[in-house]
């Protein structure tokens, strides 16, 4: 890849199923280097995304470069330069930890001479070295997804695409995979594509593509992305909502509601307000606090939607019974 080109670079990319337009003439570009994740909710066309992107789904229109090459034209350079790592375990449950890797080792054209040290290498970097000799189905689930990882690394790839890879996962070991990612960063020379549903995970890329109904809707870091919607949170404890409520609308025209105990609205520069609150108000005031926006709010000023958020939330379980049913 000569020095200076995108790590991945998508021109009016575009993927239709039948009557349903997946993905609608996206463009954008990936740096080397970066952790760049797509956050949308379930349906946006992440995936489809992802997959024309490792080569394994044909775009309907458009062009696109990973690592340098064309995923049409070029796609054994591609796949030679790309790791992967899906939403659905893909692992050999009856082989060990390390076996899992040592096939892959092979199909991957690893040369022999280099393959224990790598493997070894991979296996220390995830945390699962002293575990190598367990066959994979005793492994927990963020094992499996860490050996995954480990997986999608063995043949040093120039970018690593990770679809979802903390889905179903508990808390705790979604923040552990995360420490792996960047951990990764560090160590290899290496672009991080990845997808997401959960907003919070969004906050620890480097840039973020907001993807809705095929398109992407908006494409910055974080923090810009959050410094866009222009309003704060502002949420006060009184001791009569409803004449809050109705107080705030009349002498200040915004909208509030009663959310988790307390009267919030959105307001610009917010700490500023405050002072004109208390002055004009009318109605006791007990606590208050500002809050910059979250990605939850950036998300919402792009989409206008919170009911896919729980559609997201419901599918998640979906996956995860699914997933425990074909064990
Ligand atoms: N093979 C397929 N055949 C028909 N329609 C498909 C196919 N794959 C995806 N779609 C449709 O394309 C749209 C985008 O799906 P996609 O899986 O890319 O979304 P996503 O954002 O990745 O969501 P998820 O996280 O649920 O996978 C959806 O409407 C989906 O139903």
């Amino acid at each position: 890849m000569p020095s200076g080109e995108p790590a991945v670079a998508v021109d009016g990319l575009s993927k239709r199923f039948g009557d349903v337009e997946a993905v609608r003439g996206i463009e954008f570009a990936v740096r080397p280097g970066e952790i760049f994740g797509f956050l949308g909710p379930n349906g946006a066309g992440k995936s489809t995304t992802i997959n024309m992107l490792c080569t394994l789904l044909r775009p309907s229109g458009g062009a696109a470069r990973v690592a340098g090459y064309d995923v049409v034209a070029q796609r054994d350079d591609v796949r030679r330069n790309i790791g992967l790592v899906f939403q659905d375990p893909t692992l050999d449950g009856y082989l060990t930890g390390e076996q899992n890797l040592r096939f892959h080792a092979e199909l991957y054209g690893v040369p022999r001479a280099a393959t224990a040290g790598r493997i070894e290498q991979v296996l220390r970097m995830v945390g699962l070295w002293d575990r190598r000799e367990d066959r994979a189905q005793h492994y927990s689930g963020g094992m499996k997804r860490r050996l995954e990882i480990a997986r999608g690394l063995l043949h040093s790839p120039r970018v690593l695409f990770l679809d979802e890879p903390t889905v179903g996962l508990d808390p705790q070991t979604r923040a552990s995979i995360w420490e792996y990612i960047r951990q990764l960063k560090e160590a290899e020379e290496i672009t991080i594509f990845l997808t997401t549903h959960y907003m919070d995970e969004a906050e620890n890329c480097d840039r973020i593509a907001i993807m809705d109904k095929g398109q992407i809707v908006a494409l910055d870091t974080p923090e810009a992305l959050k410094a866009g919607v222009g309003k704060d949170r502002v949420r006060i404890e009184t001791a009569d909502d409803e004449a809050a409520i109705a107080a705030i609308k009349e002498r200040f025209d915004l909208e509030a509601r009663v959310s988790e105990g307390a009267v919030t609205f959105s307001v610009a520069s917010g700490e500023a307000f405050v002072p004109r609150l208390f002055a004009e108000l009318g109605v006791p005031i007990r606590s208050v606090s500002v809050s910059r926006p979250s990605l939850d709010d950036v998300f919402m000023s792009f989409t206008g939607s919170t009911i896919r958020d729980a559609e997201a939330g419901a599918s998640d379980h979906m996956r995860m019974m699914m997933r425990a049913a074909r064990r």
